[in-house]
């Protein structure tokens, strides 16, 4: 899940109820909000490699990029480093960061429909303006535009998907959001690679994101609120009716109640701000801070952003590069499905344990592979290269997507308690759209510097979060929220901050 506060509704529940129609029809709509996510985070690579689109809007861009005498330029590494075209890619996120801010309280006090319609809206106009763009600054305000529709999205679509659904199925849907924000962007690198060869496929590139905005503008119209939001706002009686239409039987009474009093207690929650600056919430503080700011630093987005640029400038042709892109974009939401299969089975440490080793060892490879393209980006690779560099960067991805990619999104999920999790969860999604935001922006200029050494960079990085990972995240598989402080009680180092009294004497670890 890409943000927003996963609904437990009490942990765990066992409540009978069909997965309706209407449910379907719900999750697929709103699913079309990590879709779209997906396909504006992933489009931008394809668009910034094309040559008409450069030709248009950053012709020095151009000129280096086809310029192979070395006038323009020190490297091949260099010609695409220019601050503009990354601020193209990277405003999104900033303005991610800044619209989760309101979005959330407008996501609790109007509901999830209004905030998923305005998150369409800004969708529908951010893809309308980047595509008929006539000038670098009607290109950036489209992103803008377009990353408030993913600030609203993100705080709305995983509530609603979670609300919505059976509790049977709540955890997979929870990386169900993460796999749509994968399947957005093969999408967006397979429409580049089809455009890429047509008049202006860039405008096309850049408006198709229209097509699922109008869908989740007309979903949000047209269907209903959830109950639990309902609740919350003080409609009891329209919420058992709207439980027992979306769960399709009579009798919901149980886990209607169970609603109304998960919301009572949430409104006993005073401050999530303040408690989770308490000592005694201190683990939950650091994960929610820390796994964030190391899934960006795995370097994941400079793949997701930038492959075809980074691919051409490794020398790959622009369609070899387009096509490397959509291989990537593949195995990513492949990966996705199969961290869903085996989170529950093998636990989060395994998962991440094994994707950090298997990322470093990926990068080492990568590194080694691309210093045959010399410091001045001289060099040339052979086909045999070529080949064994675009495998191991995809094995990279698909270690990426079965361990940091939904783990960063469900651990800081599944470890913070009611009185902080508003908190925790925002803290999560900032860090996340900070980083993400200041890795699209400096990317460029440090592939410039660093050049084949930058992969080298994320490695030291992979290398650091393993070890963190190995020594401070204990198993929270199987571990509901309320049994989850006898698990830091229980850590080498957790314990510390965990008083005895806060430890539910019914926990039972033998699971872990
Ligand atoms: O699938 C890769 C994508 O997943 C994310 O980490 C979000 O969870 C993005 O930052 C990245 O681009």
């Amino acid at each position: 899940m890409a943000g927003g506060v996963v609904a437990t509704g009490g942990g765990r529940t066992h409540h009978e109820g069909k997965i309706t129609l209407f449910v379907i029809v719900t999750c697929i709509v709103a699913a079309m909000g990590g879709l779209l996510f997906g396909y504006d985070l992933g489009i931008t690579g394809g668009v910034t490699s094309m040559d008409q689109f450069l030709l248009k809007f950053f012709p020095n861009v151009y000129i280096q990029m086809k310029d192979q005498s070395g006038v323009h330029h020190h490297s091949q590494y260099c010609k695409f480093d220019n601050p503009l075209l990354t601020l193209f890619t990277s405003s999104l996120y900033l303005a991610a960061l800044v619209a989760s801010f309101f979005a959330s309280s407008i996501t609790r006090i109007m509901g999830r429909k209004i905030s998923m319609f305005i998150g369409g809206i800004f969708f529908l106009v951010g893809s309308l303006l980047d595509a008929f763009a006539v000038n670098v600054a009607m290109l950036i305000i489209g992103r803008l535009l377009l990353g408030f529709g993913v600030g609203f999205c993100n705080q709305s679509v995983p509530l609603y998907l979670s609300e919505m659904a059976p509790p049977k199925i709540r955890g997979a849907l929870n990386i169900g959001f993460q796999l749509m924000i994968t399947i957005g962007i093969l999408i967006a690198n397979l429409i580049n690679y089809k455009l890429a060869k047509i008049k202006n496929g860039w405008r096309f590139s850049l408006g198709i994101g229209a097509v699922p905005a109008i869908i989740l503008c007309l979903g949000a119209i047209f269907l209903d609120d959830t109950p639990n939001s309902m609740i919350e706002r003080g409609k009891q009686e329209k919420a058992r009716k709207m439980l027992q239409r979306i769960r399709g039987i009579d009798d919901v009474d149980e886990e209607f109640q169970e609603l109304v009093n998960a919301s009572e207690e949430a409104k006993k929650v005073d401050n999530a701000w303040k408690n989770i600056i308490e000592a005694k919430y201190r683990p939950q503080l650091v994960f929610c801070s820390l796994i964030p700011f190391f899934q960006q630093f795995t370097g994941i987005n400079v793949i997701m952003f930038y492959a075809p640029v980074l691919f051409q400038t490794l020398g790959f042709g622009s369609n070899a590069s387009l096509m490397s892109a959509v291989i990537t974009g593949g195995v990513n939401v492949v990966a996705t499905i199969i961290s869903i299969f085996s989170v529950d089975k093998f636990g989060r440490r395994i998962l991440f344990l094994e994707g950090g080793i298997q990322m470093l060892l990926c990068q080492v490879k990568v590194t080694m592979i691309a210093k045959e393209f010399g410091v001045s980006g001289v060099g040339s690779f052979s086909k045999g290269e070529v080949n064994l560099l675009l495998f191991f960067i995809c094995a990279y991805v698909a270690s990426f997507a079965w361990s940091w990619g939904p783990l960063g999104w469900l651990v800081p999920s599944e470890i913070c308690s009611l009185e902080i999790r508003s908190a925790g969860q925002a803290i999560n999604v900032s860090v996340n759209m900070l980083f993400t935001f200041i890795i699209g922006q400096v990317f460029l200029m440090m592939l410039c510097h660093l050049k084949f050494g930058l992969f080298f960079f994320f490695g030291g990085f992979v290398v650091i979060m393993t070890i963190f990972i190995a020594f401070f995240l204990p198993e929270t598989k199987n571990v509901p929220i309320e049994e989850m402080n006898s698990v830091w009680r229980s850590h080498w180092f957790w314990a510390r901050f965990i008083p005895q009294d806060m430890v539910n004497s019914h926990a039972h670890l033998q699971d872990l």
